[in-house]
C-alpha cells in the first residue's frame, strides 16, 4: 500500500557482501519488503558493486561526448535504416514532447541469450547481440559489459531476498535468469531553455525531461548524477524529490513485479524535471544510468499467490514498448536522422 512518504528510505546492503548469515539476510529481505510495499522506491547504499558511483556516471558522460557520427554508427534501425539492430544501440534526441529530447545507448548481456524459443519478431529482436562503436573510437566496451554483469547479479540477490520475504524459497525467481535480456541504458537529457525569468512560478512550470511513468518490468537500479530532478509520487498525490545521494543507487519496483508480488509491492510513478541551460550543476544536462532487470523473452511470469495464468515476458515488454518514444516510428518506414530535430 503506497503511503504519503516525504522522502525515500535508505537500505544498507553491507550484509550482502560481508555476511552469509541467514538472519542478516532475512532482516534485509524484510526491510526491502517494507520499502517496496510502501514507497516502492529506495536508496541502496554500500552495494557490492566494484564500480564507484562516479565511474558509472563517467561511462555515460564518455559515451555521449563521442561525435554524433560515431554514435549514429550504432543507431537503432528506427533511426538508421542500414542498421539491423532493433533493440540495442543508440537513439538520438528527437523533436516533440519532452521525453523525446533525451539520447540513449542500450546494451543487453554480453553473450546474447540465444534463446532457442526466441520469437523472430518482424520488428524488434529482444535477443540480438550488442552493437559497439569501433574500438579505435570507443574503449569502454568491456567496462560496460562488466557493469551489466554486476548489476544483473545484484538484481538477482535482491530478488532472492524478496522471494523469501514473500514466503517463497530463495530460488523462487531463478528461472528469470534463463535467457535474461536485462538492459543497461546510458541516458543524457540535454539542458532545456527557459525563456522567462526563473521565478518560483516558472520553477513549478519547468519542463519535464522524462514524463510521469511507472517502470514496466521487474526491478530498476538507477545511477543518477548530481543534477537532480528525479521526483516520486506519493499516495497523497505529492511529488517528492529524490535528489542524488552520494554513492547511492536508486532502486524501484516495476509494474510486473507489483503483479508478481500479488499487489503487495507498489510500482511508483516517477518523473524527471529538466535542468535549465546555463544553470547550476545541471548545465550539461542530466546523465543517468538505469539498469532494467528483465527475464527471458519466454519466461512465464506469475503471481506468487499462484492465482493467475501468468504472462510471457516477451509479450508484456512488446505491448509496453509501443508507448516508449525510442521505439515509436518503427513501422513507418521513414528513416530518422539526428539532424531533423
Ligand atoms: O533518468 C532518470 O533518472 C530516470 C529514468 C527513468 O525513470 C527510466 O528510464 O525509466
Ligand atoms: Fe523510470
Amino acid at each position: 500500500m503506497s503511503t504519503s512518504f516525504s522522502s525515500l528510505p535508505f537500505v544498507d546492503l553491507s550484509a550482502l557482501s560481508s555476511s552469509t548469515n541467514p538472519e542478516e539476510n532475512h532482516k534485509l529481505g524484510k526491510q526491502l519488503y517494507d520499502v517496496f510495499s510502501t514507497t516502492g522506491f529506495a536508496y541502496l547504499v554500500n552495494t557490492p558493486l566494484s564500480f564507484s558511483h562516479g565511474e558509472v556516471l563517467d561511462l555515460a558522460r564518455e559515451f555521449f561526448s563521442l561525435p554524433m557520427a560515431t554514435k549514429m554508427e550504432v543507431a537503432k534501425h528506427a533511426f538508421k535504416k542500414d542498421n539491423t539492430n532493433t533493440y540495442h544501440g543508440y537513439f538520438p534526441p528527437q523533436p516533440g514532447s519532452p521525453d523525446n529530447l533525451k539520447e540513449g545507448f542500450e546494451i543487453g548481456p554480453s553473450e546474447p541469450p540465444s534463446d532457442p524459443a526466441a520469437v523472430l519478431h518482424r520488428d524488434i529482436n529482444l535477443n540480438e547481440a550488442n552493437v559497439w562503436p569501433a574500438e579505435s573510437a570507443y574503449k569502454s566496451r568491456h567496462k560496460l559489459e562488466k557493469l551489466h554483469g554486476e548489476l544483473q547479479a545484484l538484481s538477482y540477490q535482491l530478488l532472492s531476498l524478496l522471494a523469501v520475504s514473500l514466503g517463497k524459497p530463495a530460488e523462487h525467481f531463478a528461472h528469470y535468469l534463463q535467457h535474461s535480456i536485462s538492459t543497461l541504458r546510458l541516458l543524457h537529457y540535454p539542458p532545456q531553455e527557459i525563456k522567462t525569468a526563473n521565478t518560483a512560478r516558472d520553477e513549478q512550470e519547468a519542463r519535464l525531461c522524462c514524463t510521469p511513468h511507472t517502470d514496466s518490468g521487474i526491478l530498476t537500479l538507477l545511477h543518477q548524477d548530481a543534477t537532480g530532478g528525479l521526483e516520486v509520487l506519493n499516495a497523497a498525490g505529492a511529488w517528492i524529490q529524490a535528489p542524488y545521494v552520494a554513492d547511492s543507487i536508486v532502486v524501484n519496483i516495476g509494474d510486473l513485479m507489483a503483479r508478481v508480488s500479488g499487489g503487495r509491492f507498489v510500482a511508483t510513478m516517477h518523473r524527471v524535471k529538466a535542468s535549465i541551460r546555463g544553470q547550476g550543476v545541471g548545465r550539461m544536462g542530466r546523465f543517468s544510468v538505469p539498469f532494467f532487470f528483465e527475464p527471458g523473452e519466454n519466461c512465464v511470469i506469475k503471481s506468487v499467490d499462484g492465482d493467475d495464468e501468468g504472462v510471457l515476458y516477451g509479450h508484456h515488454v512488446r505491448a509496453k514498448m509501443s508507448s516508449w518514444v525510442e521505439f515509436q516510428g518503427h513501422e513507418d518506414g521513414e528513416e530518422r536522422l539526428p539532424g531533423r530535430y
